[in-house]
């Protein structure tokens, strides 16, 4: 998969098959649409090619409001894209002069004289350009021009996933880990570098790598205890994780996503830590001690063991 940034160096791509779109989570709907445009390339001899926007165009348009939460960083993105296999993504530097482009010269200026698309893939709602109003109908329009080919996706098609990011983004957000995954078509993916804690951990017999995710756009699930898989230092390695505010240790207000690892004794600090959530197992509660908290993370190592060794392995990412 070949990633542009920007459209300095895009050069000679054969017959490309387009579709635009943020495409957060790349679930699947997103999917249907990327099978829609590789069927196209194959049948043409041509290649696929999404064309996508970095940073976010809300948090660009709106950078005091946004209020956005996204299911995937952009380097998550690219990974999903490229086991997906995508021939070619274009990461366009969003902007605020980039969004007072007109469609009709988006259309001519990048993707026809730039690109040199064959055909456009693009969904029956979906509007693009200054003020929106780049649509289905105006790209039906300019095609004969400009000697492209539109493709539509239909309502029907739409509808017959059923899946939208916006759900994905609520399921996570009531720790509804099952929905998610349904729709992501994988596991959810957290991804980010281990750092210290307070130390606690080794203590009661379950040392938690405490993970820092960077990126502040990246959507947390709810907090609460969930079986994962975990990638670290080139290794799949199961576990449990906590997300939450610990309230049996302390009473401060930091959230921590921590993961205790299944038979696995390494220092790991500064690594990076890939983590597929699977399962949701309870909320995090308040224990009264120290001993009832350590009891029931034993219960929930039992649990977790049990729902990672009925799962195939083959349905991961990983
Ligand atoms: C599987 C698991 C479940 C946990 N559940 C809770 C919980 O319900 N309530 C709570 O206060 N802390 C919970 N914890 C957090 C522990 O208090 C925490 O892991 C421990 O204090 C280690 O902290 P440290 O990494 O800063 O040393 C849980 C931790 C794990 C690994
Ligand atoms: N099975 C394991 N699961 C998670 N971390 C482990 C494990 N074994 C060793 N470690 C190491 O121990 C650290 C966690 O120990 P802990 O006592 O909880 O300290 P901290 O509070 O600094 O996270 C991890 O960051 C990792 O480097």
């Amino acid at each position: 998969m070949k990633v542009f940034n920007g459209l300095e160096k895009v050069y000679s791509i054969p017959n490309p098959v387009l579709t635009i779109g943020t495409f957060d989570g790349v679930h699947l709907g997103h999917q249907k649409i990327l099978e829609k445009i590789k069927r196209r390339a194959e049948e043409i001899g041509g290649e696929t090619v999404l064309f996508t926007f970095h940073p976010h165009p809300r948090t660009v348009l709106f950078p005091e409001h946004h209020n956005l939460k996204l299911i995937q960083t952009q380097e998550e993105k690219l990974d999903k894209l490229r086991r997906i296999g995508v021939d070619n993504i274009i990461v366009y530097p969003f902007s605020k002069e980039f969004s007072r482009t007109p469609a009709t010269s988006f259309v001519r200026d990048y993707l026809v004289n730039k690109i040199k698309v064959h055909t456009i893939v693009i969904g029956y709602d979906h509007q693009f350009g200054k003020n929106r109003e780049g649509s289905l109908e105006h790209l039906q329009e300019l095609a004969p021009m400009f000697g492209f080919e539109v493709i539509e996706i239909s309502a029907r098609e739409v509808d017959d996933v059923n899946v939208s990011s916006t759900k994905i983004r609520k399921a996570l957000e009531r720790g509804d880990i099952q929905t998610a995954n349904t729709f992501l078509g994988e596991p959810f993916q957290l991804t980010g570098k281990v750092v210290k804690g307070k130390g606690i951990g080794r203590g009661i017999g379950y040392p938690t790598a405490n993970i820092e995710v960077a990126d502040e756009l990246k959507m947390i699930p709810a907090n609460g205890v969930y079986a994962v898989r975990c990638q670290v230092k080139g290794r799949i390695v199961s576990g449990m994780m906590n997300i939450g505010v610990r309230p049996t240790l302390d009473d401060s207000e930091t959230r921590t996503i921590e993961v205790n690892l299944f038979d696995f004794r390494e220092d790991i600090y500064d690594e990076k830590i890939l983590v597929e959530v699977i399962q949701f197992l309870r909320s995090e509660k308040r224990f009264e001690s120290i001993d009832e908290l350590i009891l029931q993370i034993q219960h929930d190592e039992k649990t977790t063991r049990n729902i990672l060794s009925d799962i195939s392995m083959e349905l991961h990412s990983l």
